[in-house]
């Protein structure tokens, strides 16, 4: 049974259309697969979260979430606000250790970057994955700017002494620009970890039949996928 946390260095950056296609490709090798969504923000009660929009792109999934707030703010503020009982990353532990033991692959999406709060102690994803001891999967954007945040993002997993298994670029422009296109070599260098895939923009929004089908194709054999990141980074890389 393996936990992946899957953390962003941001919001909006891809993390659950990558967590999504890491879900995919497990299904499609026979894998159980579940999702846990810790806190869900921004959304109101009966909408679909990240864990169900997880679920309609990978396919057979089980989706839980733990708690959801109506305001789009770090969980922390949201649940403050609306006065309702935070998420606490020991119960986000037990929560995907209960699902470790009946799935072959447990995903953890956190909201927003690795240090947004669950709580107002100062709770986050960083300190559910080290209870759980699970490796974390860094969602970067592609473009300026990404390489301070990824930089930080790994520095700080690491002085944690959490295991960062590679960062993956939530979504990769149809015509990357200059940045984009040195940031696929300079990335892994800042990061100090591998490039573990790239998901073409916009991919959450295809149609699922064809989202299950390639998303193996974006992500490196790492997160069970075929894509070649030397390959990508001889195909992009800035000139
Ligand atoms: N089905 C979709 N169709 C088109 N665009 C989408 C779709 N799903 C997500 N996006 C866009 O992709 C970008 C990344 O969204 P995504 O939900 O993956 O971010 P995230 O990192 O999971 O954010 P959060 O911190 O809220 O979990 C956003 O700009 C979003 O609007
Ligand atoms: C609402 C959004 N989609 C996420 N669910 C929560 C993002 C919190 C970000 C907090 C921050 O870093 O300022
Ligand atoms: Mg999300």
């Amino acid at each position: 049974m393996t936990v992946w946390v899957i953390t962003g260095t941001g919001t909006e950056v891809g993390k659950t259309v990558t967590t999504a296609a890491v879900a995919a490709a497990a299904v499609a090798a026979g894998r159980s697969v579940a999702v846990l969504k810790p806190a869900q923000t921004g959304v109101l009660p009966g909408e679909p979260g990240d864990a169900e929009e997880v679920a309609r792109l990978a396919g057979a999934v089980t989706a839980v979430e733990l708690a959801r707030y109506p305001e789009p703010l770090a969980p922390a503020t949201a649940a403050r606000r609306a006065g309702l009982a935070p998420v606490r990353p020991e119960r986000v532990a037990e929560a995907a250790a209960k699902l470790a033991a009946g799935h072959d692959l447990v995903l953890v999406e956190g909201a927003g970057g690795l240090l947004v709060r669950f709580d107002d102690e100062g709770g986050t994803l960083a300190d559910a994955a080290r209870l759980l001891g699970a490796p974390v999967v860094v969602v970067a954007s592609a473009g300026l700017g990404t390489l301070n945040t990824t930089e930080l993002t790994g520095r700080e997993l690491r002085s944690r002494g959490l295991d960062l298994l590679g960062v993956v670029i939530g979504s990769w422009p149809d015509e990357p620009d200059l940045a984009s296109r040195c940031n696929v070599v300079d990335l892994p260098v800042v990061a100090g970890a591998g490039l573990l895939g790239a998901l073409p923009a916009g991919a959450g929004g295809v149609p699922v039949a064809a989202f299950r089908a390639a998303a193996g194709g974006w992500l490196a054999p790492e997160l069970g996928g075929t894509w070649d990141a030397d390959g990508f980074v001889a195909e992009h890389a800035g000139a």
